[in-house]
């Protein structure tokens, strides 16, 4: 019996949640995939400050526990964010499969994430081209999963 794919999505939240309504299209794009674990990042119920609601530390252990119990993490780097970064970081000495998806508007995303051979990088301008890439690109994991 094939289990759906668990997707861990990463977008800013703290650093800025300009993009909320991005993340949202991206996110149902990535519902026909399989399950996005992170599905909160979509929503507007967010203040700048979070899941205030939540302490940190619950936030970062239940994110964490999601992410290593996760088949790929589709991560959104356009806005600067330290926890996006720091997830993306984990993934990558997990070996947890990592596709990158970058808007230049903002900034001019560190080195330490494009210079990483480890990441699947993408470029994209507007949300239609991102969807473009999820529909491209994670088919090509879902092959992968062993469960
Ligand atoms: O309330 C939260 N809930 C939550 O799930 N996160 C996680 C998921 C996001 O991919 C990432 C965003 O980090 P930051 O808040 O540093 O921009 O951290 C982060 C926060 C607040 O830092």
């Amino acid at each position: 019996m094939k289990f759906p794919m668990r997707i861990y999505f990463s977008g800013s939240i703290r650093g800025s949640e300009e993009d909320v309504k991005i993340y949202h299209k991206l996110i149902a794009a990535l519902q026909n995939y399989g399950d996005v674990l992170t599905e909160h990042l979509g929503r507007h119920l967010l203040t700048a400050k979070g899941q205030s609601h939540f302490s940190d530390k619950f936030v970062h252990d239940r994110d964490i526990g999601w992410l290593k119990s996760s088949d790929l993490i589709v991560a959104d780097t356009s806005i600067p964010s330290l926890g996006v970064g720091y997830e993306l970081a984990y993934a990558e000495q997990l070996q947890i499969p990592a596709i990158v998806l970058n808007n230049p508007k903002h900034k001019n995303l560190s080195a330490m994430i494009k210079g990483s051979q480890y990441f699947n990088y993408h470029q994209y301008h507007n949300t239609s081209e991102a969807i473009e890439i999820i529909n491209q690109e994670v088919p090509k994991y879902q092959k992968q999963i062993k469960r």
